[in-house]
């Protein structure tokens, strides 16, 4: 990664941008959206910065750039028509190690504006690095037309019942069991469908209940060809879920991005379709966990008694063409 994304507390930001045309307005729309705390420099405004100050009562500094201004700032955007001026805002912000952001000029940026998806308190940040603005324009509004209004309201939701599920619900993993279920359920739904008493008395009454502990399951994937581009919305979902995953080495590594990031591990030796690792498979999926076993192609699995007699719950997913 080129960029590493972070997120800043807003009650410490304190901005400064130069210039006082149309970028200047829409960097100054996009830092609102979290703090009025925003100084602009420019002897002249135009009319969309001219009604910004005056409704969010921003400082003015009625003059064109001078070097000095920016000892209380530590975010500075440069947003002037002018490269020289730009250049020489972005020399003294850096100097100042201040976050520094050059609008034209990725090489005199010291941090790039990500687009953004607020369903607050989530929310998405996405970069293309500075490869491709347009382009992540584009992949911001196809992903904010998937994403519900109202997924924020999921995040509410968990951070009001957060303490008292925590204090109900002992192991870290019976309580990631229980959150899955409750936010991809029927609570979640009632959640999304704007229904939060129903679902609020909905989360009290299964807590009462005492909850089952998780039950395990093997999921096999048959990953075709490897390419991740071809993975079905199924095995998709299946693999985010996932607490371990087996793969031998014909599996292409790149799926294993695409597991739940805290699954444990456990690469193979033996092509799946010679022999599959079926006791360790069994012993963990019958401690609960779900465990996901990657195939490379689209071969049959080699028969296994054990695993046929086995209660365990098992499903059979072709993915990838
Ligand atoms: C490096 C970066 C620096 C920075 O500004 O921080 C940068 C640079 C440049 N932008 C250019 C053009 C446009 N940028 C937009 C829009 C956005 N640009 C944003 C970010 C960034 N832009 C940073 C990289 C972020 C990353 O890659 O991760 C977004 C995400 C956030 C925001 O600015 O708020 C926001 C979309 C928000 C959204 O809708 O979600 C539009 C409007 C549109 O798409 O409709 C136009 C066309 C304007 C026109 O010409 O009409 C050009 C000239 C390209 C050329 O001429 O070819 C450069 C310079 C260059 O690339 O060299
Ligand atoms: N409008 C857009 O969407 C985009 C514009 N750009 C580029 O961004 C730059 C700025 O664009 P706009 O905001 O549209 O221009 P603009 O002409 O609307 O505004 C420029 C602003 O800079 C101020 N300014 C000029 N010299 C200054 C100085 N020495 N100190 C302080 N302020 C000064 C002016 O008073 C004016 O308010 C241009 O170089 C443009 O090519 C790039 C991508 C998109």
């Amino acid at each position: 990664m080129k960029y590493f994304p972070i997120y800043l507390d807003a009650k410490h930001i304190d901005a400064m941008i130069i210039g006082g045309g149309e970028v200047a307005a829409r960097k100054i729309e996009l830092l609102l959206k979290s703090t009025a705390n925003i100084s602009v420099m420019s002897e002249t405004l135009n009319s969309s910065v001219q009604r910004l100050v005056n409704e969010h009562q921003l400082t003015w500094l009625k003059h064109n750039y001078q070097p000095g201004h920016l000892n209380n700032s530590n975010i500075v955007i440069a947003a002037t028509d002018s490269i020289e001026v730009n250049g020489a805002v972005a020399a003294e912000s850096t100097q100042l190690k201040l976050l520094t952001n050059v609008v034209d000029q990725p090489e005199l940026c010291t941090y790039i504006t990500p687009a953004i998806i607020d369903r607050s308190p989530i929310i998405i940040a996405m970069s293309s690095s500075g490869s491709a603005p347009i382009l992540l324009r584009m992949l911001r509004e196809q992903i904010e037309k998937t994403l519900p209004n109202g997924y924020g309201k999921l995040a509410e939701f968990s951070f009001k019942f957060r303490d008292h599920v925590k204090a109900r619900i002992k192991g870290l993993r019976d309580r990631r069991t229980f959150w899955e279920r409750t936010l991809r359920g029927n609570i979640g739904q009632a959640i999304l469908a704007g229904e939060t008493t129903l679902a609020e008395q909905q989360l009290i009454a299964s807590l009462k209940t005492q909850t089952p502990p998780p039950s395990g399951e093997i999921v096999f994937i048959h990953t075709g060809d490897g390419n991740p581009d071809h993975l079905t919305l199924y095995a998709h979902r299946e693999m985010q879920f996932a607490d371990a995953v087996f793969y031998d080495k014909e599996v292409n590594t790149d799926l294993i991005e695409y597991i739940r990031r805290d699954a444990s591990k456990y690469p193979q030796d033996i092509a799946s379709n010679i022999l599959i690792n079926v006791q360790h498979v069994l012993d963990l999926a019958e401690q609960g966990e779900k465990v996901i076993y990657l195939l490379s192609g689209t071969i049959e699995l080699p028969e296994n008694k054990t695993l046929a007699q086995s209660p365990i719950p098992k499903k059979y997913i072709y993915s990838g063409s």
